[in-house]
Parts: structure tokens; C-alpha cells; sequence
């Protein structure tokens, strides 16, 4: 039996704290096989800040999520036990050592994450903890933006560098490591050289219009196969009219349809760990951003609870 969300036909949805999708703080469960965590963190970003609201944000906005989905036909709270494990206290002023803490708190947590952020800086602890447990692992990640660029102002651990600092570290596998929803301006061609030369794949914007769901999911099944997987969700991914609360939006990208869709299309594999990130509350309206992020978790959360036995 597990414990699940607070009931919606007894105490209104709009009462009581917010914790995520109303699921019980883990402090409340003997045990969490699935956690959702927050990490309130953004002194990585290179353009507006405010990514720290992120996490309030989401768990407010995911007061309507309901027990069954059925686009995966699962009710995830059923079939583990999902819990709160609320915020991870990094500190604001020092990035290294905020790292250092996500790192700890997920090496500490005791179920698969999924991560509520934060700018995407927090990829790279999340990552080492994903890779201790199991290796290195295969990459999913989608962002408008590649993350994988050197330095910024000399920095070398920012929002925009995370994952060129993970293949440097040797913790995500290499043939398997792919961005979807690339698109907008870059510093210059060298930029797709250099990533492609990391190991990553490109499925652009652009690619999920011309080429449609259904070849982009098959790709990217393909190219994880069987390893350990990680999916990283930059809200910037979808289109600044999808998700306007956000810190560096560009033109052009995906739908929030699009982008669930090719979530649920993911369903079956080895799903180890996944964040959503970046949601940056201030510039949000009628909380579009955040019932994004919120959903996007929700299927996170459901596709590791398929993986659960029954
Ligand atoms: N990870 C996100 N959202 N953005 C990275 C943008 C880096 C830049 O300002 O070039
Ligand atoms: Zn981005
Ligand atoms: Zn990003």
C-alpha cells in the first residue's frame, strides 16, 4: 500500500500546503521509491535570474494533477510510493558549493529523483550521483540551448556549461547522449562542432515539425537502447508561448503537446533520474510555465513508477 496524494472530493485542492501533486512529504513515508526534489538555485544563469521560485512554483501549479494518466494508463502514486522530499538548501552565493550539496543531498536520498530546479547548473551534481549509482549514463536532454559550452566570464560551472563538464568527467556514456529542441542563435558554427565532438546528437526544433513524433521518438529509443538513462528538461525547450517564465526564451520551439508527447514515447526505458528546470516564475503569466513544468514532472514521475514491478 502505498500513501498517496490528499484526496481533492475531501479537502478542497486549493487548501493546505503545496507540496508536490498534494503527495505526502517524505518524512511522512516509511519509505519513497520515487522522490520529487527542489532545488532552489539560480546563480548559474547567464540572462534573467529568478529560477530559485522555480520549485514553489511547480508544486503550486501541480495542485490539479490527478491520480491516473492515462496517455501511460498508470496511476504512478499506486504503484510506488512517491513522496516530497522538499528543498535541497544550496547556498546562493557560492556555486561550487551549492554543486557540492545537490551532489550529497542526491547521493543521500534514497529513491530514483526527480528534480524540480533551479537553473540547469544542477544537472552536473545530479549526474555525478546518477553516475555513481550506475554508471556512466545515457543523456536525453532537452533545451532550446546545448549547455555544452566552455566558460562564461572564465566560470566553468554555469547553466550553460553542465554537460560539457559531464563528458569531461567521464560520467555520461557517449554513444548515447542526445539534445532535442535545439534552435536559436549560437556564438558561432563552432559551437555545433564542438558539441558534436562531445558525443551529442542533434534533433532540432525544426526536426520535430519535419520529421514528425513518431521518427523522433525511434531515434532517440535507438540511440539509448538498454543503458542507464537520465532526462534532463529545460522549460526553454518549449515555445516561449508555451513557456514564457523563463530565463533565456528563444523563438520557435516545441509545444507543451509536442514535448509530452515524445516523454510518453520514452516509456519503457531504463529511466534512472530526470529533472525539470529553469522555470523562472517572474516572468510567467496565468502560471503557463509552471503547469508546463508541473506536467512535464508529472510524466517524469509516471515513467519512472512504470518501471516498477506490479
Ligand atoms: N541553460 C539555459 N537555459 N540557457 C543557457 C544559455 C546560455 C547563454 O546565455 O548563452
Ligand atoms: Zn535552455
Ligand atoms: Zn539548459
Amino acid at each position: 500500500m502505498t500513501l498517496g496524494p490528499v484526496d481533492s472530493s475531501k479537502v478542497p485542492r486549493f487548501a493546505g500546503p503545496a507540496t508536490f501533486a498534494r503527495l505526502p512529504r517524505l518524512d511522512q513515508v516509511e519509505r519513497a521509491g520515487v522522490a520529487v526534489v527542489g532545488v532552489p538555485f539560480d546563480t548559474g544563469v547567464s540572462y534573467r535570474p529568478g529560477a530559485r521560485f522555480g520549485p514553489a512554483a511547480v508544486r503550486e501549479a501541480s495542485r490539479l494533477l490527478r491520480p491516473y494518466h492515462p496517455g501511460l494508463d498508470v496511476s504512478p502514486f499506486e504503484r510506488v510510493q512517491v513522496a516530497d522530499a522538499g528543498d535541497i538548501a544550496v547556498n546562493p552565493f557560492d556555486i561550487g558549493a551549492a554543486i557540492e550539496t545537490i551532489e550529497g543531498a542526491a547521493d543521500d536520498l534514497d529513491a530514483r529523483l526527480v528534480t524540480i530546479g533551479g537553473d540547469h547548473t544542477i544537472a552536473l551534481p545530479l549526474l555525478r550521483s546518477a553516475a555513481r549509482k550506475h554508471g556512466p549514463v545515457a543523456l536525453v536532454h532537452f533545451d532550446a540551448h546545448l549547455d555544452t559550452w566552455d566558460t562564461y566570464f572564465g566560470a566553468e560551472y554555469t547553466h550553460g556549461t553542465p554537460f560539457r563538464r559531464a563528458v569531461e568527467e567521464g560520467i555520461l556514456d557517449t554513444e548515447a547522449l542526445s539534445h532535442v529542441g535545439i534552435r536559436g542563435s549560437l556564438y558561432g558554427k563552432k559551437d555545433l562542432e564542438e558539441d558534436r565532438r562531445l558525443g551529442f546528437g542533434i534533433v532540432t526544433a525544426a526536426d520535430v515539425l519535419r520529421r514528425g513524433l513518431d521518427e523522433v521518438i525511434d531515434l532517440l529509443r535507438q540511440r539509448v537502447g538498454d543503458r542507464p538513462l537520465y532526462l534532463s528538461v529545460d522549460i526553454d525547450v518549449l515555445d516561449p508561448a508555451h513557456a514564457p517564465g523563463t530565463g533565456t526564451p528563444e523563438a520557435g520551439g516545441l509545444t507543451s503537446r509536442e514535448l509530452l508527447e515524445i516523454l510518453r514515447g520514452l516509456a519503457g526505458l531504463n529511466l534512472v533520474g530526470a529533472d525539470v528546470v529553469e522555470v523562472a516564475p517572474a516572468y510567467d503569466h496565468a502560471e503557463i510555465t509552471s503547469i508546463a513544468a508541473s506536467h512535464v514532472a508529472y510524466d517524469l514521475v509516471s515513467l519512472l513508477a512504470l518501471q516498477e514491478k506490479t
